[in-house]
């Protein structure tokens, strides 16, 4: 296996499940593959049992669809599949039609580092149905793994309270690639830096690192390793100290800072990667303190998370700086997102669209029909509520009540005149062609940051975060309502 070169052989095409293309060529024998369709890609439930969500991979999509191409072996490769009865799977003239298959797709996105909530879409797909069915497994495969990490970065550095996180994660993501948008992600999410030489060779993402424990074994003793070190980096030394004894680990680097200084160089801090960390934080910043040391920082590592990081807080623990890995980079406790992507509506031979739904027992399950939009409201800077609209309907501009797609006694009324609005899906491909520019990752990062603060700290807490309205405009209300109702009695018909 090679996994250094040419693992993909050019094209991602075959990265998706299998009943896509068994779909795909049944569209295609019963002459539906050009029907125009819409899909929405969101998610029900906000992960972490957190109060936001924050959106990250649309730059992965836009690659992927730029290059959403079936190569010649991929067509190899399902020419050679077989029925049951050894036959082939697929009719040649299929093959034909998937090789010759160019994207040609509308997709309208949220810009990545964008604040989401539950139901409201975050990427809308319009196009053949052929070509947004196969988009399915792809889409969701990037935008429910960067989200989710995106998300868990913003939680970890919001209760880090702006103090640097540091990414520490490569040696427990999940893979190769995993780690890589994992790298990526927990950037977009505030993160200054990554520990993975790859994600800042390709991401342009700062690098950073101190040494392991291993450094200081491979000396007889621990002050010769803090004083080999600090001849290597003069200007970049961080000393992990609790290799053998933390206390007396503060003490050797004091004494190697010490010397630091007589040759006019200032040592950067120290790292504590076990025990009580709030405990041996303040012993150390005490002994740091008096020694004369009172800048160097204080770095904290071991299985560090959004939630022991407030506890350390409000322990008064005297940590400067966090190096998160394994519960960042494999969202722990929450492995997946679990980000859906449903037809919401298909164009028939009028021209006309017609709104679909998809009835269950759980109304958490019924999906928001037609093609829609979502609008969010500001007042002063602050995000007041989201809205769920259908772009065609006029809405009355006086004053719009959003209902709560889940509980539709829940309603909010909203006065557009005293608010900002922005629309949240933008335009990403029109018939293929791409319309939108990547911002750097950067500018992504600012984003979220800006996005974070325009959301009222109560949906920002880690337990129990108060609910940030999102709710479906009347027409559409009223829509998905008719449509629910119409289907019950369809079903009801079909018993009969
Ligand atoms: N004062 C503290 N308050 C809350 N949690 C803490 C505190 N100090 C450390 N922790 C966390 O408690 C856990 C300690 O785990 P564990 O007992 O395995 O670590 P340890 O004692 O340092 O052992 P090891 O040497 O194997 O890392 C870690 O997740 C650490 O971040
Ligand atoms: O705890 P994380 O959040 O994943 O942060 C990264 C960890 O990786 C390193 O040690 P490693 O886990 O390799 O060994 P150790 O825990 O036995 O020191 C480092 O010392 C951190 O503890
Ligand atoms: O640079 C570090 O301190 C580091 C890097 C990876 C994992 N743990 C720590």
């Amino acid at each position: 296996m090679k996994i250094t070169k040419d693992l993909y052989q050019g094209s991602l095409a075959l990265l998706t499940d299998f009943y896509q293309l068994t779909m795909a060529y049944a569209y295609w024998k019963s002459g539906k593959a050009e029907q125009e369709a819409v899909f929405n890609l969101f998610f029900r439930k906000h992960p972490f049992q957190g109060g936001f969500t924050l959106a990250a991979g649309l730059d992965y999509v836009i690659d992927y669809c730029k290059n959403f191409k079936f190569g010649k072996e991929d067509i190899h490769y399902l020419s050679e599949m077989k029925d049951k009865d050894g036959e082939r799977l697929f009719d040649p003239g299929f093959l034909d039609y998937l090789s010759n298959m160019k994207f040609t797709c509308d997709i309208d996105a949220v810009e990545e580092g964008t604040v989401v909530f539950p139901n409201a879409p975050m990427i809308r797909v319009k196009g053949p149905l052929i070509q947004c069915q196969l988009l399915e497994t792809p889409l969701l495969n990037i935008f429910n793994f960067q989200t989710l990490i995106a998300t868990k970065a913003a939680r970890i550095n919001l209760a880090a309270k702006g103090e640097p996180v540091l990414e520490f994660g490569l040696r427990r993501a999940q893979g190769i690639d995993g780690a890589l948008a994992a790298s990526r992600a927990s950037y977009i999410g505030g993160c200054t830096s990554t520990s993975n030489v790859m994600a800042g060779k390709l991401f342009g993402i700062p690098v950073s690192g101190t040494h392991a424990h291993s450094w200081i074994m491979s000396f007889e003793t621990e002050l010769e390793a803090f004083e080999a070190y600090a001849d290597a980096f003069p200007d970049q030394c961080i000393f992990l100290v609790d290799t053998y004894d933390t206390l007396n680990g503060v003490k050797n680097a004091i004494k190697v800072g010490e010397a630091l200084r007589s040759r006019g160089k200032e040592m950067v801090g120290i790292r504590i990667d076990s025990g009580d960390l709030a405990y041996y934080s303040n012993k150390a910043r005490e002994m740091l303190d008096e020694a004369g040391f009172p800048d160097a920082k204080i770095v904290a590592s071991n299985d560090l998370d959004e939630h022991i990081i407030t506890s350390l807080k409000g322990q008064e623990a005297s940590i400067n700086v966090w190096g998160v890995g394994t519960k960042l980079v494999t969202a722990f406790d929450q492995p997946a997102l679990g980000a859906v992507y449903k037809l919401s509506a298909i164009r028939i031979e009028n021209g006309t669209y017609v709104p679909k739904i998809k009835i269950s027992q759980q109304s958490l399950k019924i999906n928001v029909p037609g093609f829609h939009n979502v609008k969010r409201y500001y007042s002063k800077g602050m995000a007041v509520a989201d809205m769920i609209y259908l772009e065609d309907q006029e809405i009355n501009p006086k004053g719009i009540v959003i209902i709560d797609p889940i509980d539709s006694t829940r309603r909010k009324r909203i006065m557009p005149y005293f608010y900002q609005e922005e629309i949240l899906l933008k335009p990403i491909f029109r018939e293929g062609k791409q319309v939108y520019t990547s911002p750097d990752l950067s500018t992504i990062r600012n984003r979220a940051a800006s996005q974070l603060e325009s959301l009222d700290k109560t949906h920002k807490r880690m337990v129990n975060p108060h609910l940030y309205p999102v709710g479906l405009e009347e027409n559409l209300h009223h829509l998905r309502t008719e449509l629910v109702l119409k289907a019950q009695k369809l079903d009801q018909k079909d018993e009969k």
